[in-house]
């Protein structure tokens, strides 16, 4: 199975999600009118609110209303696998640092919500945690997806791997000066879970960080097969996912695993 994917390297205005959304549908558009159509489109983390925790009260999506409404059209005009970035979900009053992935008709995959949250941004005094993997079958195939400071957990990443997940889709906005921990930890992800790993970032400044940009796609074998710089930019790639197989089967690590050793 081979896949086209598109990632929206894009900048994010902060606390103003009307204005998010009329950037989403226009990177939307481009994608539409070009030769080159994708398979998956991945979008960066927090993409209609940035961080702007204090407000989400006031500008928090209910229920991920307003992003599974744009989430979906955009699946559907495109015929593409949508993994929605994430958005602030307000559910129930609880605000989630949330994931929502649309399959080519449109219809929702399933949904993820940030399980580790990031106290460098006080996220835990403003969202609760997610506690389920996201793990969700595209064409036949179990993909996965994490929500940046997860990246940090590589336990965390080989739950997913072992239920099955051949990529993983990770969003996030990851600041200076911490580009070198990005990059090394998700070709680490890559490498020890032998699978592909994409990565959308975004750009542009916020709440006094510059983030970096860089928005990756790696092989199973740990290979950096597109990268973006730090600008706005549509970052395009095409994976194979029966390298995974063959990565996996060269250098049996899950089956090799001796869980009976790990446990503390
Ligand atoms: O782990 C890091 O260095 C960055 C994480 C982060 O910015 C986030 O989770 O939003």
């Amino acid at each position: 199975m081979k896949w086209n994917v598109a990632l929206l390297q894009m900048d994010i205005a902060f606390g103003q999600p009307e204005k998010n959304v009329e950037a989403i549908r226009n990177f939307v558009n481009q994608l539409q009118s070009s030769d080159e159509r994708p398979d998956v489109v991945l979008l960066p983390e927090l993409w209609d609110t940035g961080y702007d925790l204090k407000r989400l009260d006031e500008i928090a999506d209910k229920n991920g209303e307003r992003a599974k409404q744009l989430l979906s059209d955009a699946a559907e005009k495109l015929q593409a696998h949508v993994i929605g970035g994430s958005v602030a979900e307000n559910r129930g009053g609880r605000m989630y640092n949330t994931t929502f992935v649309f399959d080519r008709s449109g219809k929702l995959a399933g949904s993820y919500s940030k399980a580790h949250l990031f106290r460098l941004m006080e996220e835990e005094k403003f969202l609760a945690a997610g506690d389920r993997p996201g793990v969700y079958i595209l064409d036949g195939q179990p993909v996965s997806s994490v929500i940046c400071y997860d990246i940090r957990f590589p336990e965390w990443v080989r739950v997913h791997a072992l239920q099955g997940a051949r990529a993983l889709f990770v969003c996030a906005q990851w600041p200076h000066p911490r580009l070198h921990h990005w990059r090394q930890l998700l070709i680490s992800r890559a490498i020890e879970n032998q699978m592909y790993v994409i990565a959308c970032n975004r750009v542009g400044e916020g709440d006094g960080n510059t983030f970096c940009g860089h928005s990756m796609v790696i092989n199973p074998w740990g290979e950096i097969i597109a990268e973006g710089m730090q600008q706005e930019e549509i970052i395009r790639a095409e994976i194979d996912l029966t390298l995974v197989d063959e990565v996996r089967s060269r250098i049996p690590v899950i089956a090799d695993r001796r869980p009976d050793l790990y446990r503390l």
